[in-house]
């Protein structure tokens, strides 16, 4: 069959990567986790000291050093869970932290690291038989995507979800930091002047404040069934 690219845009931990990866798997196809690679940079950011106190970036020396940043993904052959490298270095828990998350958007909001990243994304989808998540799949980095999907659920919802997640992996988290967080990201992505956060025309709508996993997984597999059905 004709493989196809699979656009998943949404709000901040709605359950994109979850239903992406859970269907990439199941039809074989390579699952990229946009947002990890924003995030990497972040994580650069802050190793190399590039935030000064109140938050603000040294855009020029970012600037200078976006071709020291080597991202990639390797499957972990246990979980079969994508992991993250930042310059060679396993730092998929790393880029999951709060701290992470409280600078990551103002980073993806600068152009030329859009342009970066958004190069590479399109680098990786040019086979097609992909499946990735982010805000701007469907707008901006596979405008030509067969299949868009955009999710949402309630902020509290998905705050619930991320508080849910770090307790069972027995971290500390404050349910209303990580809901103005979610907030925070959401408003940022969706001001941005560069591609910012928004459904495509051509994008499919899910609400899944009140689906399961399983349930969103199964809905998913439809839409994807249909869209292979009309490119056939
Ligand atoms: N339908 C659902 N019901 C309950 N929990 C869910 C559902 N979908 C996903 N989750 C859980 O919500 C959390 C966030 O999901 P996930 O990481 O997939 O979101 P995301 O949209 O990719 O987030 P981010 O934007 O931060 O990358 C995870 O703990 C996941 O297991
Ligand atoms: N295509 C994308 C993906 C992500 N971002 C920004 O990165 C942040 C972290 O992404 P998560 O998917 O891990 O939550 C997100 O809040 C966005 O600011 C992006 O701009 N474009």
């Amino acid at each position: 069959m004709k493989k196809i690219i699979i656009a998943i845009d949404g709000f901040s931990s709605c359950g994109k990567s979850t239903m992406a990866k859970d269907l990439a798997r199941e039809i074989g196809y390579i699952y990229i986790d946009s947002g990890a690679m924003y995030r990497a940079v972040t994580l650069y950011c802050i190793e190399q000291g590039l935030f000064d106190e109140a938050g603000n970036i040294d855009e020029e020396t970012l600037k200078a050093h976006m071709n020291d940043i080597h991202i990639s993904f390797q499957l972990n052959p246990e979980t079969q869970r994508p992991v993250t490298y930042l310059n060679g270095v396993n730092v998929e828990d790393r880029i999951r932290s709060l701290e992470v998350s409280s600078h990551v958007s103002p980073v993806a909001a600068l152009g030329f690291v859009r342009e970066a990243l958004v190069k590479q994304q399109q680098e990786m989808g040019k086979e097609k038989g992909i499946v990735m998540d982010g805000r701007d799949i469907g707008t901006a980095v596979f405008p030509e995507a067969e299949l868009k999907i955009f999710v949402t659920a309630s902020a509290e919802i998905r705050a619930q979800r991320r508080y849910d997640e770090l307790k069972a992996k027995g971290q500390e988290a404050s349910f209303e930091d990580i809901l103005r967080n979610v907030e925070e990201r959401d408003r940022i992505d969706q001001s941005r002047a560069v591609s910012p956060l928004r459904k495509a025309d051509d994008a499919i709508l899910l609400d899944n404040s009140y689906l399961t996993i399983a349930e969103q997984k199964e809905w998913l597999k439809t839409q994807f069934e249909k869209a292979t059905h009309a490119t056939c």
